[in-house]
């Protein structure tokens, strides 16, 4: 039996003060337990407001503080996670019911961010001096000013910071709203930047609903917003910021992604690679395969019935448990439900499950593993399904296998388990997609490489290595110590 836990009390941060909301009260559920584990008010309006002023205000200090300065608070912030490493995953794995194990993967690719940010930053958007005859050419990078950073659930402590890192290293200062669905643990990661020292207004939590995402998206003075989530609100986002070319948009969103698997010999390692690119988390990664295509051939079959026979003994169990489980619970029960409802309806399209996905307990979000054949299935809706149900195609040529992998509005990440180089050089060229991958998982994208997708994924505002693109904009200049003359006048000028 887990112990009751304290229900933390919600607070906003706005200025550098710790406050109560003034909107409606929402909660935090450990999902592995049904325990409130967080209760607050939203931020309303006017605290809203609050907060974009104290941004606002902060900015020009921020911004003009040397780089130097910035990166120093960021490597402290970095010391405060090291000092604070299983403190934070507790709170990751209670606030989403993840297991330990991976909270603390989060928690270290949360450190990790710090110096590739500052790296990117130096190297993206540095400085670079060109010379010119009786003058200097520069390009320079300057921050945009103010921006929102709008966090998913899944990963809320890495994604979030993934844009907000990379945000303050290059001046800009920040009004954060996470998941309504995490909200502790932005709790605690911003006790850990005031604690490196942030200065007051430069990063603002704003907790809350939909309400409080919609008042800082309206807010007409912030220079941009830098979003990671489902594809509907972000294509909501970007109806929204329609008409607004001087507010930068970047929006990292899902996947319907598929993983192609033909002629591999190593037929554990094929199971491990689709094990790992499926439902790690359980299935609660962008990055995830939706979408499983597999050659009608004898060794598809074996990869297949391997599969099958591995996902059946795939452990699920709870986040704290001594003996860890490959992935603990979903975000809620109410996603749990969903995957089974969207199971259902697969089957309804003609679907054949291969191993059930289960709800263990109605009131909690553990679900096991599932596997349906969909090769002879209606067509089925372009959707992403957040959670561990794998879609089987059977395909008997390459060349049609990728091409039903195209069929998606989505794009973000693929991949080919195949023995040949040929086939691979021949998936590379034909697949549309951010990250493409070769005998590997698809999940698991380093943050040290470009990170997003194209069509429904996102705007081609990749972040992870390259967030410090959108975190910036160039200034070209030209400067010369005083005005002269030129030594040659333009034609038909005389002075
Ligand atoms: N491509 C990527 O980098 C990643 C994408 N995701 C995607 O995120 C999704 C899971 O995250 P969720 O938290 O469910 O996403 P979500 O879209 O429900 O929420 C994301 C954020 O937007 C806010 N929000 C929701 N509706 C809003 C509105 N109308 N106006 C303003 N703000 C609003 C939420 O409160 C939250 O802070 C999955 O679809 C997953 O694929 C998750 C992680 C990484
Ligand atoms: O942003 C980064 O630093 C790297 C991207 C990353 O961590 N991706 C993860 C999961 C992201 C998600 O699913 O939400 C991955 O590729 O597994």
């Amino acid at each position: 039996m887990s112990q009751p836990q304290t229900i933390i009390q919600g607070l906003q941060l706005i200025n550098g003060q710790w406050q109560a909301g003034a909107g409606a009260l929402f909660q935090s559920v450990d999902p592995a337990t049904s325990q409130v584990i967080w209760q607050g008010q939203a931020a309303d309006e006017q605290q809203v407001q609050q907060a974009y002023q104290a941004a606002r205000t902060a900015f020009y200090s921020w911004s003009s503080r040397p780089l130097t300065e910035r990166i120093a608070i960021a490597e402290a912030f970095a010391e405060q996670l090291r000092a604070n490493t299983e403190a934070l995953a507790r709170t990751i794995a209670l606030d989403t019911g993840k297991s330990l194990w991976e909270s603390r993967t989060e928690v270290a690719a949360m450190i990790g961010k710090i110096a590739i940010s500052v790296k990117a930053h130096q190297e993206r958007t540095g400085t670079v001096e060109n010379p010119m005859p009786g003058a200097r050419a520069f390009i320079r990078h300057k921050p945009h000013g103010v921006v929102a950073v709008f966090g998913p659930y899944n990963f809320p402590g890495h994604l979030p910071n993934g844009h907000i890192v990379p945000a303050l290293i290059a001046g800009n200062t920040v009004l954060f709203k996470p998941s309504e669905l995490t909200p502790l643990v932005a709790q605690h990661t911003l006790e850990l930047w005031q604690a490196a020292g942030l200065p007051a207004g430069v990063l603002n939590l704003l907790q809350g609903e939909v309400a409080t995402g919609k008042a800082i998206a309206n807010l007409p003075g912030i220079d941009g917003l830098f979003f990671t989530g489902s594809s509907n609100t972000g294509h909501l986002l970007h109806k929204q910021f329609a008409g607004h070319p001087g507010k930068i948009l970047a929006l990292e969103m899902g996947g319907n992604n598929p993983l192609i698997v033909k002629d591999v010999a190593d037929v554990k390692a094929a199971v491990h690679d689709i094990i790992q690119s499926s439902f790690i988390t359980s299935g609660q990664r962008c990055t995830c395969a939706r979408r499983l295509f597999i050659e009608q051939s004898a060794n598809g079959d074996a990869i297949l019935a391997a599969l099958v026979s591995a996902t059946k003994q795939l452990a699920v169990g709870a986040p704290f448990a001594e003996q860890q489980p490959f992935y603990a619970s979903m975000i809620s029960s109410k996603a749990a439900a969903g995957m089974v409802k969207a199971q259902a309806d697969i089957e309804a399209l003609g679907g054949v499950s291969l191993v059930r996905l289960t709800q263990l307990d109605p009131a909690l979000g553990f679900v096991t593993p599932g596997i349906i054949d969909v090769t002879h299935a209606a067509a089925l809706p372009d959707e992403e399904h957040f959670g561990p149900l794998l879609k089987v195609y059977r395909y008997s040529d390459l060349h049609s296998a990728i091409d039903e992998a195209n069929n998606t509005s989505f794009g973000l990440s693929a991949g080919l388990l195949a023995d040949s180089a040929a086939d691979y050089e021949l998936f590379f060229s034909r697949i549309r997609a951010g990250i493409v991958n070769w005998n590997k998982p698809i999940t698991g994208a380093s943050s040290g490489a470009p990170f997003g997708g194209i069509g429904a994924s996102g705007n081609h505002r990749a972040s992870a290595y390259y967030a410090a693109d959108y975190c910036a904009y160039p200034v070209a200049s030209v400067e010369a110590d005083k005005v002269s003359l030129p030594a040659t006048l333009s034609p038909g000028l005389s002075l």
